[in-house]
């Protein structure tokens, strides 16, 4: 695994325990939506595995490396997009270029011109100029410009009005090669529909469900129906009927993931890890 996090233990000084034996696993080339409620943790997680913050117990590493050493080798290979980046207002998008982009070996400006064009910047702006989205744009459009190895975006479509959002998705899904791994965490989970291949579930201080989109889709059935229907692993009531997972039978179509309904069933206990387990061993009987 390219991103591997062993029994992590970490709170902030006179907090409780925010990460309590929080293991996770990562396979190379994913897009992973890191999904939880407000204050469960995704932005401190991201912060420790860019090594801005270091684990009370437990290890992390990226590839070979161990973020909290903030090795130039791991510099070179992590772009962290922080919630709130500090900038220098003064600065052009240019400037800001030129200066940030020598810290990444494989940045390519042709690239970053490309995907500043996509969301309809120009490179002469000063950065204090910019709306908060705009702003956003250019870091999320500098940030896959350097082909880092590892990408991690906190709430990268905070500020983005709705067509933003289209457009982030496919700069996103556009400029990923295989070798990348993009973690993004979000508490709006339709942002990043489409977009993922692995989801991940944080909550009450662990990684509670961590599962491939395609598995999911494969196993249960994301549906609608103006019955309560019978077997399901979780249901809620829409309107004048429900949303439902349930088991997938053989040869049944597959449906597209509902990120929400999924985060639903996990924060209310109706899936984890084991319902996955469940499913698959159901299947070998
Ligand atoms: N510097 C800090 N000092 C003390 N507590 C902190 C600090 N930063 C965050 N916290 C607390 O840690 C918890 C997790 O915060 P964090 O920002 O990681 O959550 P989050 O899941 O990213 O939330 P959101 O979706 O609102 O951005 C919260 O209870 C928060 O109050």
């Amino acid at each position: 695994m390219i991103v591997s996090v062993k029994d992590l233990n970490f709170s902030y000084p006179k907090r409780p325990q925010l990460f309590d034996g929080l293991h996770w696993y990562i396979p190379e080339g994913s897009v992973v939506g890191l999904l939880g409620k407000n204050g469960t943790g995704k932005s401190t997680l991201l912060h420790l595995l860019s090594g801005l913050l270091f684990p009370k117990s437990g290890t992390i590493t990226l590839a070979s490396h161990i973020p909290r050493e903030r090795k130039p080798s791991f510099l070179a290979e992590v772009f962290f997009l922080a919630d709130d980046i500090a900038y220098p207002g003064n600065m052009s998008i240019g400037a800001y270029e030129k200066i940030m982009g020598a810290f990444y070996p494989e940045f390519d400006s042709s690239q970053f011109d490309q995907i500043l064009a996509d969301f309809g910047l120009e490179k002469k702006v000063k950065l204090k100029e910019l709306s908060l989205g705009e702003r956003k744009k250019v870091f999320l459009s500098f940030g896959l410009s350097t082909n880092c190895r590892f990408l991690l975006f906190d709430e990268p479509t905070n500020g983005l009005d709705i067509p933003s959002k289209s457009i982030f998705r496919k700069v996103v899904a556009g400029n990923l090669t295989d070798e990348q791994t993009l973690i993004i965490s979000t508490h709006l989970v339709a942002d990043v529909e489409n977009l993922i291949d692995r989801v991940a579930i944080l909550n009450n201080g662990k990684i509670q469900l961590d599962a491939d989109v395609l598995e999911l889709s494969d196993r249960w059935v994301f549906g609608t129906s103006s019955n309560l229907p019978d077997e399901a692993l979780h249901t809620e009531k829409v309107g004048t009927g429900y949303q439902f997972i349930r088991s997938r039978k053989h040869q049944e179509p597959q449906t597209p993931v509902s990120l929400e309904l999924l985060f639903n069933a996990v924060l209310h206990n109706s899936i984890n890890e084991n319902s996955i387990l469940q499913t698959q061993n159901s299947e070998v009987l």
